[in-house]
């Protein structure tokens, strides 16, 4: 198992992603003798787990089941441990796209914080490219290191600590996008500047608020960045119900033959399956600010 390569056998040393349902999972080490507790019993690993395929259906010790999945960077999203507010698939899918990331390329992000996006950018870049990651709290950085390395996606990534607006990303002129997720993010566009090669590159900045995102703007428009422009994505779900709907009454044809039985017509309806959308919308998680370093 990796988290950028499929493993189709359940390993000693694997993370496993034990789904209970759509809005309950947890990541699983996998560890000959383990056991773990859920709400339909215990799975043991050396019996339930080590040898058998990802996907399988594994009944626990009070005769429930779950579901054994190979770990993604979309299910770790939802099951890592927070240390810090954390960006979702929806953002991560527009950043990966609008960054153009593909197989090979070279990254820069700070800072780490859970390593959410960093797991995504990963398996993108695989099995060429590179991460350099920067956060400045010791422990997050030792911790996501930690992670890479069980996850075993280390060799595609450097973890650095240190504060990257004053000390930047740590390597120059290499990087084919930055993206940028901190608290002053204006005071880092000079180094995502140093840290891309020479000509070309996207750079994507992440800020809750509106006055970040001014601020971002004019430091990228100083530094010489084009295309700049910020988005908000809008998650909007549908819910699929079955509704009645009256048939519409447009009143009697006159062409047509009376019939005794227009009145009952009139109260005709249909039954059908639609989706609808809720009334009240998830709210705002941030703005993204993309730009391109000019080719000249
Ligand atoms: C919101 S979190 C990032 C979450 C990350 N994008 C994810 O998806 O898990 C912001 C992180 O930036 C780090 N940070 C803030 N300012 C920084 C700086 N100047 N240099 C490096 N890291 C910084 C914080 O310690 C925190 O861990």
């Amino acid at each position: 198992m990796s988290f950028v390569e499929y493993g189709d056998l359940i390993q000693d040393g694997d993370i496993a992603i034990v789904y209970l349902s759509h809005d309950s999972m947890m990541a699983v080490k996998v560890q000959q003798g383990a056991q773990t507790q859920t709400r339909y019993g215990v799975i043991r690993h050396s019996t339930d787990l080590i040898g058998q395929r990802y996907g399988s259906k594994v009944t626990c010790s009070k005769g429930g089941w779950v579901h054994v999945l190979h770990p993604t960077p979309e299910l770790w999203t939802v099951c890592l441990p927070h240390r810090t507010q954390i960006l979702y698939t929806t953002d991560i899918a527009t950043i990966t796209m609008m960054l153009e990331l593909k197989p090979g390329s070279i990254v820069c992000e700070s800072g780490t914080g859970s390593g959410s996006l960093s797991h995504a950018i990963l398996r993108t870049i695989a099995p060429t490219g590179h991460l350099h990651t920067v956060e400045f709290h010791q422990q997050r950085a030792e911790k996501v290191a930690e992670e890479f390395k069980e996850h075993r996606v280390d060799h595609l990534v450097t973890v650095r600590n240190q504060d990257v607006c004053k000390d930047g990303f740590g390597v120059t002129g290499v990087a084919d996008a930055v993206f940028l997720d901190i608290p002053k993010p204006w005071e880092a566009v000079g180094h995502a500047k140093a840290a891309m090669r020479k000509q070309g590159g996207r750079v994507c900045s992440f800020s809750p608020c509106i006055e970040q995102v001014q601020k971002t703007c004019e430091a990228l428009a100083d530094q010489g960045f084009q295309e700049i422009s910020t988005l908000e994505v809008l998650l909007r779900v549908h819910d699929v119900r079955t509704v009645s709907l009256p048939l519409p009454d447009f009143g009697p044809d006159p062409s047509a033959p009376a019939r005794p039985d227009t009145k009952e017509q009139n109260h005709a309806s249909v039954t059908l399956k639609t989706t609808t959308p809720p009334r009240e919308m998830p709210g705002h998680t941030g703005y993204l600010t993309f730009a391109t370093k000019p080719r000249l």
